[in-house]
């Protein structure tokens, strides 16, 4: 740099030095000057640029690029116009920035070029410098003044210099572009490094963009800031010496801070990709001051640290993932154990319940089944009184009138069935017991509870119509005939049904279509398997369809009325029989069973009902019928040796069910209403005494073939024995009215007579067997005192009784033919004639076998007389309907 020079540059940096310090009016003129003139050239700037734009202006290097390309058009090949910007802003200042270092880049490279005039000559081409460079260009043209001449060269002198510093910065800025290179390179790898481990961390452009950005923001206020603290350098240097300096010095001075500036830089840079990891290559190629590089190792050290927790926490985070895994494994195992285990539970239960069941059977202990109403619709006011059903037949009453531990009370029977239980679920239980039936056993099912909780719905099922809610009658014969078909090809059965009520003491048939209200007899003798009132219908039935026909008939033939607590309250009890005969094809052997069907009249108090009258009456009878059964009950859970059977024609129809060697089944219904729990209790406490009972092991009715021959026998011999008692008695007493009696015809029911097809006056030889058949009964009534008549179709009467009736319909025929086996003689003393005698008439004259005849039935109230011109139930050969 030459004297001059170095004068004038110090001149100009003088100027520059001064400027902050005062804004004189010279300066301003100054200033103003150039800016005229640069404006004339450029239209750079306003024509009075304020001191910072006048500046800013000069460091960006447009007015050089833009002189240099009017002196020399195309020297400079790239102009970067943009319009100065605010360098508060940052972006404006990255850009400033930018803009400066790509002109003062472009302005070297064209002043570089051959082509390019020397910016020198430009200051000497006002009669110092080559004329020939400046020679028609544009200023030259310009007429310009003397002390106009010296500003431009003044500025020149420090664009000169400006240049020059302009190379230091731009090899800065080449270093901070190549730091902000690495910076943004380094910020990339580290995400990338990060979001590697990370799998769910989304890597799109618009992740890098966002990132970039905050990046170039950064890294803009970092330029921002190292500019103003280079400007203030600059200020510094320049005030500091009051000495001119060099130029060499000052670029010296320049480089220095700019290495300074570039070990902060890569400090801050560390700083701010802490966040990253990766960031090695940021650190490459910088050279790091001492104080820095301790920063740096504390930094790193603390960053491995930190990665080697972040580590360590990801490894424990993924051990206790196994670990929940593993305790998530565990707990499903256990559960499935539990599973099993709770499945075993209940079939063991179940076991429980059948050995237990069994060994009810084994005891012949009556099975009590519990049902509990559901709330009719209306009455729901959501209190119950059962509070809690267990699985094992356990039932808690809760009485809401009791306080504390008075106020449960438990019952336990073999089964309690929930208000929320199908008619189906009540049946289940009740299958075995029907083919016990089939298998020679007799069968009492019956329904006892506190009128209107549910016995006839239970037994009978709300109506006939759907499938569904049939009770347990309808499934007991459907089942049985469906068995008994199933067995065809071993046994052959035969199925009667009687159906018979209770009403106010006095046993009514209700398979009468005649409307006859004929009162019938109750005879005790277990030996008749379930014909212990003989005088009922015996109606032959084939299938489901022609039971459900005669139960229509039964129904409607029922007395019912309606009370305060029930709309349709049975007033009777009513005992549905079905008689099963078979016979096993091979052996000849016969099983005689029989299933007694009971649902039971309800009991009720008679406040409470309202009952008066009528009613009043029926309501007493029930409820003393049903005391009756309580003592029966009582006496038999006492064994005792007296069984009251005889105080009520309830007692005295079930004694075989009860004090047999039947298997009995009760349903005990209770309702939740809070206002019937006195009912309630009462008729759990009965219940529970009922399945105390133990009534002996069943015993099936079966006889052999020779058994049969031998009792058969027997009975031919008692059957002479009585003849001849008879004839006895009446040469004795010249007394002939049986033989009056027994020329007198049989009443059978119409159903009875179409349904077996036995006509007096199509069969003579039947006729006659059933006028032999009458007769022995009456021989049996005489000895009892009674007037007995048989309603039975032969087939169903019981070979003790009448030996000579077939038990089968083709028996009947084949017998017919047979001549009959002479009796053999008999030997019997007077002694014991006479003893049969006092003995009967000590008997007639026992209360218990007072004619029921005296005692004069009631006008039916509620028979439907339209049920005799019923249609005939159809054809019963019609096995399909099964
Ligand atoms: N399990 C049940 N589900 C739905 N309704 C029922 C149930 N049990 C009984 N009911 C209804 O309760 C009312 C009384 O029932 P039901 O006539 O069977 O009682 P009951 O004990 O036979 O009475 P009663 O002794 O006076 O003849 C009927 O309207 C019946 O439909």
């Amino acid at each position: 740099m030459t004297l001059h020079t170095q004068k004038r540059s110090s001149t100009t940096l003088n100027w520059l030095r001064e400027k902050p310090k005062k804004q004189l009016p010279g300066d301003a003129k100054q200033r103003n000057g150039y800016a005229r003139w640069t404006m004339q050239r450029t239209e750079l700037l306003p024509r009075e640029p304020s001191e910072e734009d006048f500046c800013r202006a000069l460091r960006n290097g447009l007015i050089l690029c833009n002189v240099l390309n009017k002196v020399n058009p195309g020297a400079v090949h790239k102009v970067v116009e943009n319009p100065i910007i605010d360098v508060q802003s940052t972006e404006g200042a990255a850009q400033s920035a930018i803009q400066y270092f790509e002109n003062t880049e472009e302005f070297s490279g064209g002043r570089r070029t051959d082509e390019a005039p020397d910016i020198r000559s430009l200051r000497f081409g006002k009669g110092r410098g080559s004329p020939s460079s400046l020679v028609g260009s544009e200023i030259t043209d310009e007429s310009l003044d003397e002390s106009e001449s010296s500003q431009y060269e003044q500025l020149f002198e420090f664009l000169h210099l400006s240049n020059e510093v302009s190379i230091e910065e731009s090899k800065a800025a080449n270093a901070l572009t190549f730091l902000f290179d690495r910076f943004a390179l380094g910020l990339l790898q580290a995400y990338l490094a990060e979001s590697n481990g990370s799998e769910g961390l989304p890597l799109n452009g618009m992740v890098i963009g966002t990132v970039l950005r905050k990046a170039v923001k950064d890294f803009s206020e970092l330029l921002v800031s190292h500019g103003n603290q280079f400007g203030l350098l600059l200020k510094k240097i320049l005030k500091a010496d009051s000495v001119p300096l060099s130029k060499s010095e000052f670029i010296e001075a320049i480089s220095r801070y700019l290495g300074q500036k570039t070990s902060l830089v890569s400090s801050d840079l560390s700083k701010f990709c802490i966040c990253g990891g990766k960031r090695l290559g940021i650190w490459h190629g910088i050279d790091h001051s001492a104080g820095n590089a301790e920063l740096l190792n504390f930094q790193q050290k603390q960053l491995e640290e930190l990665k080697s927790f972040f580590h360590e926490t990801k490894i424990e985070v993924r051990q206790s993932q196994l670990d929940w895994e593993e305790e998530i494994k565990r707990l499903e195992h256990h559960i499935k154990g539990l599973e099993v285990a709770s499945s075993s539970y209940h079939k063991v239960l179940e076991e429980n319940r059948l050995l237990y069941n069994q060994v009810q059977d084994l005891k012949g202990t009556i099975r009590v089944y519990c049902r509990v109403r559901p709330f009719l619709p209306g009455q729901s006011d959501g209190q119950s009184t059962v509070d809690y059903i267990g699985e094992n037949g356990n039932i808690m009453i809760i009485n809401p009138h009791k306080q504390g531990k008075d106020a449960r009370r438990m019952f336990t029977f073999n089964k309690v069935l929930g208000t929320n239980v199908t008619q189906q679920q009540i049946y289940v239980d009740t299958q075995p017991l029907i083919r016990s039936v089939l298998d020679g056993y007799n069968v009492c099912i019956f329904a006892y509870g506190q009128t209107g909780s549910g016995k006839t719905y239970t037994m009978s099922g709300p109506d006939l119509m759907t499938e569904e809610t049939w009770g347990v009658n309808y499934r007991a014969l459907r089942d049985l005939f469906q068995i008994s078909k199933a067995r065809m090809d071993i046994i052959e059965y035969e199925v009667g049904v009687q159906m018979i009520e209770i009403y106010n003491e006095q046993v009514r048939d209700l398979l009468v279509i005649d409307g006859s209200n004929r009162r019938l007899d109750i005879r005790n003798n277990s030996q008749l398997n379930g014909l212990n009132v003989p005088d009922a219908s015996l109606i032959p039935v084939k299938c489901t369809q022609d039971v459900l026909n005669l139960m229509r008939i039964g129904q409607r033939n029922r007395a019912v009325g309606a009370t305060a607590l029930n709309e349709r309250s049975s007033r009777s009890h009513s005992i549905l029989t079905v008689h099963v005969r078979g016979k096993e094809l091979v052996s000849g052997s016969i099983l005689k069973g029989c299933l007694h069907l009971v649902d039971l009249a309800g009991s009720e108090r008679v406040d409470k009902s309202e009952a008066v009258g009528e009613r009043l009456k029926e309501a007493q009878h029930i409820n003393r019928s049903l005391s009756a059964l309580g003592d029966v009950i009582s006496a038999l859970a006492q064994k005792s040796t007296h069984i009251p059977y005889r105080n009520s024609k309830l007692t005295q129809v079930l004694q075989d069910s009860l004090g047999g060697h039947a298997k009995t089944l009760m349903f005990v219904h209770i309702n939740p209403e809070v206002n019937a729990i006195g009912e309630t209790i009462s008729t759990l406490k009965f219940a529970e005494r009922v399945a105390s009972i133990e009534l002996g092991a069943a015993r099936s009715n079966k006889e052999t073939g020779e058994m049969r021959e031998l009792k058969e026998e027997m009975s031919n011999l008692k059957l002479a024995l009585e003849r001849k008692e008879a004839e006895l008695e009446q040469l004795k007493s010249g007394n002939t009215r049986c033989t009056i009696e027994s020329q007198r015809p049989q009443t059978v029911s119409p159903l009875h007579m179409s349904k077996y097809g036995i006509s007096t006056s199509l069969k003579p030889e039947i006729n006659q067997r059933c006028i032999d058949d009458a007769r022995v009964s009456e021989v049996r009534s005489c000895s009892s005192g009674k007037q007995r008549r048989s309603r039975f179709p032969p087939k169903f009467i019981d070979k003790d009784i009448m030996p000579r009736m077939p038990l089968l319909a083709e028996e009947i025929l084949v017998n017919l033919d047979k001549p009959r086996s002479p009796s053999p003689p008999v030997r019997r003393s007077l002694s014991t004639d006479r003893g049969a005698l006092v003995k009967s008439r000590i008997k007639s004259e026992t209360a218990d076998n007072q004619p029921i005849s005296k005692v004069q039935f009631p006008a039916r109230v509620f028979v439907n007389k339209s049920v005799a011109t019923m249609p005939i139930i159809p054809s019963m050969d019609n096995n399909t309907r099964q």
